[in-house]
């Protein structure tokens, strides 16, 4: 992996200036959109499971006996009317093996609907991974990501994608937009860590950005305390580094007598630049090994953060999705929002769990003061006000017909619905052993 040096990092106003170096067709789209930019676009509101790339478009089956308020008033109605979901789930899987999944007209309850067809029966797609990962541009894969060189984004950039070339953005809004731009190929940003929880800004730019994630990477994250070359541990009256970096490495720097000042900075790797840059003698930088070689820091701790096993959970973003896949381990992101209703997040979770489909993650977010623009059949859109954006992992494929009936079905309880991406899962086995 190739990296541009530390002064090349990409920041917002680079970015105006920066015309979009190939003529497209999404640049006039994406001006009109960020013309509209006080709405979070929402036109997929459609049948989520087309809209993501299935490649049969059959109308949703309507599959559940849900009605606003209609259910729920009482702990019986509540067991019966999931006794009746959990009897249409299991009466469309015996219809299924019984067609063979051929026939895509299933009797739920007495009335005829409509079966996604199952794509098993289909011809494979290729995928982007059947395809070289080289680019159209003919160069390398060139790969956003925020912070400077020696940030774990960049080492998770260089997981996902071995052969590319990392671009520095200082900001994950930029990092955004140089996908958007044309700039870069993919973006990698990191949404959860095993310690620290959820990255809640990377959860609503997925919302106020139209990109899709096509892959994860788990990344085992391995902190340094690095210092100016000569500094001792007791020299040292401030610690900097990013946020999530100082949470998980607290009970650490209180243990090895650290009770200085922290100071939170954009990411880890800046945080050592910063020191080296200005000759720093009273402040250490929590950051990664690698960082230490680039700014020719000394290592006065290594492996610093308060649990062994701290992973860092990133998704790779591309301007398009990929095509889902049945063959191998498939994870999809979706996120919804819904009026006011009554049980709306627990009938959405059961459109899961009685397919048997485990959800590896669920989160919520405040979304009161920010419209989102609606847009129905005929094309008219409307600015429409939720509490709460909710987002969820779920682990099956958009290809798998399991996923696009649960999907049909909240998008029946739901105002709002939009995928964000089916990719398949990062599934290489982490130890506690040093990585970075
Ligand atoms: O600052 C970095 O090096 C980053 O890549 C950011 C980030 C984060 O946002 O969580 C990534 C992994 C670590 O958990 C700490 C920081």
């Amino acid at each position: 992996m190739q990296s541009l040096a530390p002064s090349s990092t990409i920041s917002i106003k680079s970015i105006m200036r920066t015309p979009s170096p190939l003529p497209n067709p999404h640049r006039l789209a994406f001006t009109v959109q960020s013309a509209a930019s006080r709405f979070d676009s929402a036109s997929n509101t459609t049948n989520p499971a087309v809209s993501a790339a299935a490649p049969v478009p059959v109308p949703v089956p309507s599959t559940n006996n849900f009605t606003s308020g209609g259910v729920g008033k009482s702990r019986t109605d509540w067991q019966s009317s999931c006794a009746i979901l959990a009897s249409k789930v299991v009466s469309q899987q015996q219809n299924t093996e019984k067609t063979g999944g051929a026939d895509n007209i299933t009797v739920v309850n007495g009335h005829k609907t409509l079966d996604l067809v199952p794509i098993d029966n289909l011809p494979k797609p290729l995928t982007i991974t059947d395809l070289s990962p080289a680019p159209m541009h003919g160069a390398q894969i060139r790969v956003a990501y925020q912070g400077v060189p020696g940030a774990y984004s960049e080492a998770a950039a260089g997981k996902a994608y071995p052969q590319c070339e990392a671009i520095p953005c200082d900001q994950f809004e930029v990092a955004f937009q140089a996908v958007e731009l044309w700039i870069a190929d993919r973006a990698v940003l990191p949404v959860e860590n095993s310690l620290g929880g959820s990255i809640h800004r990377n959860y609503d730019l997925l919302l106020r950005h139209r990109l899709h994630i096509v892959g994860e990477v788990q990344l085992p994250v391995h902190h340094c305390l690095l210092a100016l070359p000569g500094v001792r541990k007791e020299y040292i009256n401030r610690v900097i580094s990013h946020p999530q970096a100082l949470a998980q490495c607290e009970l650490t720097l209180t243990k090895l007598g650290l009770h200085v000042t922290r100071e939170a900075v954009d990411d880890t790797a800046g945080a050592a630049e910063f020191v080296a840059a200005n000759n720093l003698r009273d402040t250490a930088a929590i950051a990664s090994a690698r960082a230490a070689d680039l700014y020719n820091l000394n290592i006065l701790a290594d492996g610093i953060q308060d649990d062994s096993s701290n992973i860092t959970r990133f998704v790779m973003l591309a301007r398009e999705p990929i095509i889902p896949r049945n063959d191998r381990p498939f994870k999809t992101s979706i996120v919804f929002a819904h009026d006011k209703g009554t049980s709306v997040l627990f009938k959405v979770l059961s459109a899961f769990a009685f397919r048997n489909i485990s959800l590896t993650k669920i989160e919520s977010r405040p979304h009161r003061n920010r419209p989102i623009r609606l847009v129905d059949d005929a094309n008219v859109g409307t600015a429409k006000h939720f509490e709460y954006m909710f987002y969820v992992d779920f682990e099956a494929s958009m290809a798998d017909v399991r996923a696009q009936n649960a999907l049909a079905e909240v998008q029946e309880f739901t105002s709002f619905l939009r995928v964000l991406g089916s990719y398949p899962m990062d599934m290489t086995p982490w130890s506690p052993s040093r990585e970075d």
